[in-house]
């Protein structure tokens, strides 16, 4: 059994997996992590709360995994967590300041309540470390970009990894087909698969560029930092706008999907602004991420946006009739679990895919475990 510690920028998700079966056991999540009134002042005494909540169901416990976003350029798969990897790990911390002290916290706090157990780190960006240069390098002077290790990295390997398998398997072709994975949750990202490897992604050296998210802004013209900067901003300033006061909750003040769909159906302008440029941006990313791949078997929806909203999905995919996208309304809007929503007669199939970022990093954490033990 594998206990899956998700530990992020404002709360702790924990779970119990067996892999054989899979079987799912003690699930549990710690939100408002530091802030007023909550009675977690920090990560390490939310993860305490934790270990102490799934330990009367951790008999058989054989591993702990942790999402760690950052993995650097020294991570292309998971690992055995050393002190060397953790050092490296924190190396990484300046390319997500707002995630990786976090996973570090929780490697932290498991490896000594946990000293006897293998620990191992599962990377957001891994996944993404099959990208051709072509699409991982941004076209700056090299040597600064290699000495700063300014490159495209990705984020949401692991939800990207499942899902795209899924859906994979979901049209016949668990081997080769050509998938662009839409991951809409708070953050959100794009990503172009092709037989298993991914060879495109909208996330960048940071998980700030590409899609419109819940706060944060995705692409902006470089340009616009250095205009507000110039106008009195802080660096400091600007980062915490593009990446807190961004995206939906900038354009309309509320980051929540539903909220901005409920304001629309009211015939609130600012929010079908936000809804517009949101759907739009999305919309730029599945053409283009045809021409990279050419040809698409399935476009694959997952996410708390993705999975919940047929809206969402009916909007990005209209008009797209040309391309071979034809959704079916019913299925769209009546979806439930990993099911395909696109019309008989459409040439690119089009799936809902719950992720499962927890089952992913079980598996993968137990095949190190079995790895490690076999060598
Ligand atoms: N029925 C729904 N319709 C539209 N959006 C939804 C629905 N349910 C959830 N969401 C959106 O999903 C977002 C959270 O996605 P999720 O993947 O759970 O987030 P996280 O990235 O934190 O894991 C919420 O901000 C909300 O906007
Ligand atoms: C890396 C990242 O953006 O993660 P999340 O969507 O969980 O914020
Ligand atoms: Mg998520």
């Amino acid at each position: 059994m594998i206990l899956v510690i998700n530990s992020g920028s404002s709360s702790v998700k924990y779970e119990l997996i067996d892999v054989e079966g899979p079987t799912r056991h003690q699930a549990g999540k710690i939100e408002r992590i530091g802030e007023p009134g909550s009675p977690f002042p920090d990560h390490a005494a939310a993860l305490e709360k934790a270990a102490e909540e799934v330990a009367p169901h951790a008999d058989g416990l054989t591993a702990v995994g942790h999402r760690v976003v950052h993995g650097g350029a020294a991570f292309t798969g998971p690992v055995l967590i050393d002190d060397d990897v953790v050092k490296q790990i924190e190396e990484a911390v300046p390319l997500a300041p707002l995630h990786n002290p976090s996973n570090l916290a929780g490697i932290e706090v498991m490896r000594r309540l946990h000293p006897g157990l293998p620990q191992v780190a599962v990377f957001d960006t891994a996944f993404h470390s099959t990208l051709p240069p072509a699409a991982r390098t941004y076209a700056i002077d090299r040597e600064v970009a290699e000495r700063a290790g300014v490159r495209r990295y990705g984020f949401h390997g692991t939800s990207t990894a499942y899902v795209s398998r899924v859906a994979a398997e979901m049209v016949g072709k668990p081997d080769m087909a050509n998938v662009i994975v839409l991951h809409l949750g708070n953050g959100a990202s794009a990503s172009a698969v092709s037989a298993g490897r991914c060879v495109d992604t909208s996330m960048g050296m940071t998980p700030l560029e590409g899609l419109v998210m819940g706060t944060r802004s995705g692409d902006v013209d470089p340009g616009v930092i250095f205009h507000l900067i110039r106008g009195g901003m802080t660096p400091d300033e600007v980062e915490e706008m593009l990446v807190h006061r961004s995206g939906l909750y900038g354009l309309c003040g509320d980051n929540d999907m539903r909220t901005v769909l409920d304001r629309v159906a009211a015939g609130d302008d600012e929010a079908a602004l936000a809804y517009n440029v949101y759907c739009h941006r999305l919309r730029k990313y599945i053409g283009a991420y045809t021409a990279v791949l050419g040809r698409v078997d399935v476009i694959a929806f997952t996410g708390g946006v993705g999975e919940n909203s047929a809206p969402v999905r009916r909007k990005v995919l209209s008009g797209l009739a040309p391309m071979g996208i034809r959704l079916d309304p019913t299925r769209n809007s009546s979806v439930r679990g990993a099911r395909l929503v696109s019309a008989d007669d459409s040439a690119v199939a089009v799936a809902v895919v719950p992720t499962d970022e927890e089952l992913e990093i079980a598996i993968e954490t137990a095949a190190v475990v079995a790895r490690t033990n076999s060598e």
